[in-house]
């Protein structure tokens, strides 16, 4: 069995609790008295690298990466900074995140939220949304036949932007034909755990021109975001390079600013 097919026995089984908890009616219910999402597009297609920031206290590939008793006080560091979103991990078995962090970062920030999790039911979506975020987190490799783009149209229809995240050519030929606007291609392949930021480099050519193109993961210091922004990204997603800076608002900065442009 994969990590990838691990994480998803784990966040199945802990879905299956929170559908008895909650059922698809009331969430709706909810998401008719949250505010709407925020326009995430414009944003990341202002000039200059945009920064999304990650809360990531843990992960399958590195376990404990940071002790963060207040997500939302992290969230207003990266805001400070210039992030021009925060992503959230809401994962809990193997991220230590949850759907409280989610909500408190929503009340803490004005700038866009993106649920990082592994979405595979309609009724995350709306959860997702339920809980205030903006963006959505949809990983081709989970979402197999007509999942994903059931997913997107109704991530499209609650106003929520979805991230579609691909790592192989074949996922990406997925993500465009789908119809994203914006594609997350992600530098750690999630079966074997192994990180190539030049996955990147490789398959940027590809999303097309006019859609956004999000460089995930692996960035360790300023000039990998200034790499990743030569190949081609608007927007660079961070995570254990920001929880384990010990500066959050400065490396955000710096990050900003190591694009030169
Ligand atoms: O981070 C992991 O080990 C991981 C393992 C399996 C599935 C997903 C995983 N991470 C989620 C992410 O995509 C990253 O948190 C995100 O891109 C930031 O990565 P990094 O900057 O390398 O922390």
């Amino acid at each position: 069995m994969s990590v990838l097919d691990g994480i998803l026995d784990g966040v199945r089984e802990d879905l299956a609790t929170r559908q008895s908890a909650v059922s698809l009616a009331e969430l709706k219910a909810r998401v008719g008295d949250t505010p709407p999402a925020l326009e995430v597009l414009p944003r990341f297609r202002a000039p200059g690298v945009s920064i999304i920031a990650e809360v990531k206290r843990s992960s399958p590939s590195k376990g404990a990466l940071a002790d963060i008793p207040d997500p939302a006080a992290l969230a207003k560091e990266y805001a400070a900074g210039g992030a021009a979103a925060v992503s959230v991990l809401t994962e809990q078995r193997r991220f230590a995140g949850s759907l409280v962090d989610l909500e408190s970062v929503r009340r803490a920030v004005d700038i866009p939220i993106l649920r990082k999790d592994f979405i595979v039911t309609p009724y995350q979506v709306w959860e997702t949304r339920a809980h205030g975020a903006d963006l959505i987190l949809l990983m081709v490799v989970s979402l197999d036949g007509g999942l994903l783009a059931d997913l997107l149209g109704l991530t499209r229809e609650l106003g929520l932007t979805a991230l579609v995240e691909a790592h192989t050519a074949d996922e990406l030929a997925r993500a465009v034909e789908a119809g994203a606007d914006l594609i997350g291609v992600n530098a750690r392949d999630l079966t074997t755990l192994e990180v190539d930021r030049t996955v990147f480099k490789q398959l940027a050519p590809a999303i097309p021109a006019g859609t956004v193109a999000v460089a995930e993961s692996g960035v360790s210091g300023p000039e990998d975001v200034a790499e990743y922004r030569q190949w081609g990204a608007d927007v660079v997603l961070v995570g254990e390079a920001l929880v384990r800076s010990g500066d959050p608002r400065s490396s955000v900065r710096e990050f900003m600013a190591a694009a030169g442009d």
